[in-house]
């Protein structure tokens, strides 16, 4: 009888991470990828991933929270500007742009926000979608949906990894199993 593996270690450039495992929903355990509180990790992969940025690209968007750290640092280091959604209203924003995510492999239901200026500044820009994991693909498709109707095009699905077989195509440094039991 073979044991199934509880952990998972992945390397990227010279850093490397035990993955902590979460259970999530009846899905078993899940390797849980977090680049909030690891600026080392981080860069390491941000340096891997400027790379892989589709040429062309004008803007990156992403979604708070765990994907705006590794955004960021693709920002710097690429020079292109990034665009962020929010997951909760605030007061401040200005004729923001809604959009649901229908369901999420870690979470629950959620609904993303953009602010109306920062909606403009996708306008009429080929947009990069970045996020540290696309499992089911839901919050990549409503970003994508948030471009299109910012008046943005997609040139692309980008993230540090790629978990199970989502239908997007995305473009990831590593590939992470469903589950590991
Ligand atoms: O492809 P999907 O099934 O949509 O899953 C991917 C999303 O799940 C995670 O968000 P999480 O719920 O952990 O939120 P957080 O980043 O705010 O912690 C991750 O940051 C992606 O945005
Ligand atoms: N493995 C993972 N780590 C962090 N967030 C996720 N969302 C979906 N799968 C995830």
């Amino acid at each position: 009888m073979t044991t199934a593996p509880q952990e998972l270690t992945v390397t990227i450039g010279d850093v490397s991470r035990t993955l902590p495992t979460v259970r999530a929903g009846g899905m078993g355990r899940v390797p849980l990828v977090e680049f909030i509180g690891d600026s080392e990790f981080t860069k390491a992969v941000a340096q891997e991933m400027v790379a892989l940025i589709p040429a062309g690209t004008e803007v990156l968007l992403t979604v708070v929270t765990n994907a705006l750290p590794l955004t960021h640092e693709l920002s710097d280091r690429s020079g292109l500007p990034y665009v962020c959604a929010r997951k909760k209203r605030r007061t401040y924003m200005q004729q923001p742009l809604i959009q649901d995510v229908p369901s999420m492999t870690l979470g629950v239901a959620e609904t993303l926000w953009l602010d109306g200026p920062h909606a403009e500044r996708l306008n009429g820009k080929r947009v990069t979608i970045v996020q540290d994991v696309v499992a089911s693909g839901g919050t990549a498709q409503a970003l994508a949906r948030l471009v299109e109707r910012a008046g943005g095009t997609v040139s692309g699905y980008l993230a540090a990894f790629r978990q199970g077989t989502p239908t997007l195509d995305v473009i990831a440094l590593q590939d992470l199993p469903r589950t590991l039991s």
